[in-house]
């Protein structure tokens, strides 16, 4: 922590130098093939390693380190765009990896980890990318071989428990070794383009501020649409459901960053301390509200895109109560947003791929057109995070043409997107930045404990309440956008979803 006794411990001490070790956990799994390896190669190729920078693999598999390096280029050439793979970039990569085959479960194998990343004087960053039931003994494991010094960060994966307390134990493991400064949660959302950019649209441009708030904002949506459905995660999915599987980190995070207050410089306190601000803000959706504003649904037999999708429950090879969807309507009990609704949904085999948020703006007072026949809509602001990137505001135009009984308006996008101002930029994967971050010792893009907690303690109310009301998920067929609940619960309100 900050040693200068005078801001409370909450300023958090900026580790300046860069890692010169990189120790990650899990380097045979999905995540570390598909992603982190990727990841780490884009910043190589881009220069944006440290030159120095060594990176040990580690995971249960019995290989030495000839056998993972080529795994890991068989895993570059399957995810990394082709257009991207350069012989000389990927050899002078591949040269970084060294791999210890380690049961990471065993306290007594670590000293074999230590031997391989030696000292870690010059910064060690360990990610790990396993499962939460290996966090306690890692790092146990790691404080017993000194790797968990001073100069060493620690980066853990999702999911950080399945509620409240278990979420609070796997925080204290952790913090009897890593103190907070050195602890980087990862919410891999936090590290998309998009998501960044709408701190910049915020607070970079002086036009939106003044009209961010419950005097200018109807309503704000924020959809996270994924066509896959279980794709091999039996057992963890099954376990978890939507409401934990993505409200808890990422929807939150989008709505924190939507509607938090202006922090007062773009560092790892303010920004934090403004985003669980309003974490704690969200009113409870408890047994009394649940009915009213929460909507789950489990996908049956359907269609995506003209190919047959089997129900949920076939995926799974048995019957579950598990909720693949989930639409609620928030809250944000403070003064910007007194009754202003946030609508989040998230589901898995819904009709396409798409995460966006939507600010739905209020409409003007009065409409000068009104007695020439011209309708006007409201302005929509809408922040596509993927596939596509982009930021458009939606504006009333005049349409060209000379009209003798009036004057016809049409709804004309503005493009703020950076697909036309970044067309020439290699498109990141978000755990470029993150990884990256983890390397420099910068937090900002972390989650601090009392956010997850802050999380953690508005979903087990929902739960809580789901049980008290023995709500059950509802039926939608794969290729449609929930259950017929989730169309209800905004048009009882005038609202409807965008689309
Ligand atoms: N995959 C994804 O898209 C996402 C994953 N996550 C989270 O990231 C974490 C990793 O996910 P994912 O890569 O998909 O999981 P996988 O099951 O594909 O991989 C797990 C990794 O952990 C290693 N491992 C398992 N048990 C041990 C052990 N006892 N000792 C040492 N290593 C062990 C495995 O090694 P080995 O194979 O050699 O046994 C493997 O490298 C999970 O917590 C997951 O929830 C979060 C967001 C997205
Ligand atoms: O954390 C998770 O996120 C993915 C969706 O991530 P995205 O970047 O592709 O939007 C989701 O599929 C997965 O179930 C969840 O664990």
């Amino acid at each position: 922590m900050c040693p200068c006794n005078s801001c409370w411990g909450r300023k958090p001490l900026v580790l300046k130098e860069s890692a010169n070790t990189l120790l990650l956990f899990g380097a045979t799994g999905d995540l570390a093939q598909r992603m982190l390896l990727p990841s780490l190669y884009g910043l190589d190729l881009d220069g944006l390693l440290p030159p120095a920078l060594r990176i040990v693999a580690t995971a249960r598999s019995d290989l030495d380190t000839e056998a993972f390096r080529t795994a890991a280029e068989g895993a570059l050439k399957r995810f990394v765009d082709a257009d991207y793979l350069k012989d000389e970039a990927v050899a002078r990569f591949i040269a970084r990896l060294s791999y210890v085959a380690l049961d990471a479960s065993d306290i007594a194998q670590y000293g074999r980890l230590a031997e391989a990343v030696g000292s870690t004087e010059k910064g060690l960053a360990i990610f790990l990318s396993t499962a939460p039931s290996l966090f306690k003994t890692t790092i146990a494991g790691l404080q017993r071989a000194g790797l968990a010094g001073d100069n060493v960060r620690l980066a853990l994966e999702k999911p950080l428990g399945t509620d409240l307390a278990s979420s609070r134990d796997i925080n204290d493991a952790v913090a009897a070794v890593f103190p907070e400064e050195r602890t980087f949660r990862i919410d891999h959302y936090l590290g998309k383009e998009t998501v960044q950019n709408l701190l910049a649209l915020r607070f970079g441009n002086a036009l939106f501020e003044p009209l961010w708030n419950a005097g200018h904002i109807d309503h704000v949506q924020i959809t996270v649409a994924e066509t896959v459905g279980l794709e091999g995660r039996v057992g963890f999915y099954d376990g978890t459901g939507a409401l934990r599987d993505m409200v808890q980190n990422h929807m939150l995070q989008l709505l924190a960053l939507v509607a938090m207050e202006p922090p007062n410089q773009f560092s790892a306190t303010e920004v934090r301390d403004e985003k669980v601000k309003v974490l704690r803000a969200l009113r409870p959706i408890d047994a009394s509200a649940v009915e009213t504003n929460s909507v789950t649904g489990q996908y049956q037999a359907g269609a995506i895109g003209g190919s047959a999708v089997p129900a949920y429950a076939e995926e799974l090879g048995q019957p579950s109560g598990t909720e693949t969807f989930v639409a609620l309507k928030a809250h944000v009990d403070n003064w910007r947003w007194k009754g202003v609704p946030f609508y989040l949904r998230t589901g898995k085999r819904l009709p396409q791929r798409q995460s966006m948020i939507v600010i739905q703006f209020k409409p003007v007072p009065h409409s000068i057109f009104a007695s020439k026949g011209a309708a006007l809509k409201a302005n929509k602001l809408i922040i596509n995070l993927q596939p596509q990137e982009n930021i458009r505001l939606l504006t009333m135009a005049k349409q060209p043409g000379l009209d003798r009984d009036g004057i016809r308006l049409r709804e004309v996008p503005l493009d703020l997107g950076m697909a036309n101002a970044f067309a020439d930029t290699r498109r990141r994967i978000a755990y470029e930045r993150l990884l990256l971050d983890l390397i420099e010792g910068d937090p900002t893009l972390f989650v601090r404990r009392d956010e997850v907690e802050a999380q953690w303690e508005w979903i087990d109310a929902i739960r809580n309440g789901w049980a008290a009301k023995a709500m059950t998920p509802r039926p939608y067929a794969a290729g449609n956008w929930g259950p017929s609940a989730a169309i209800a619960l905004t048009e009882r309100d005038g609202v409807s979803w965008h689309e």
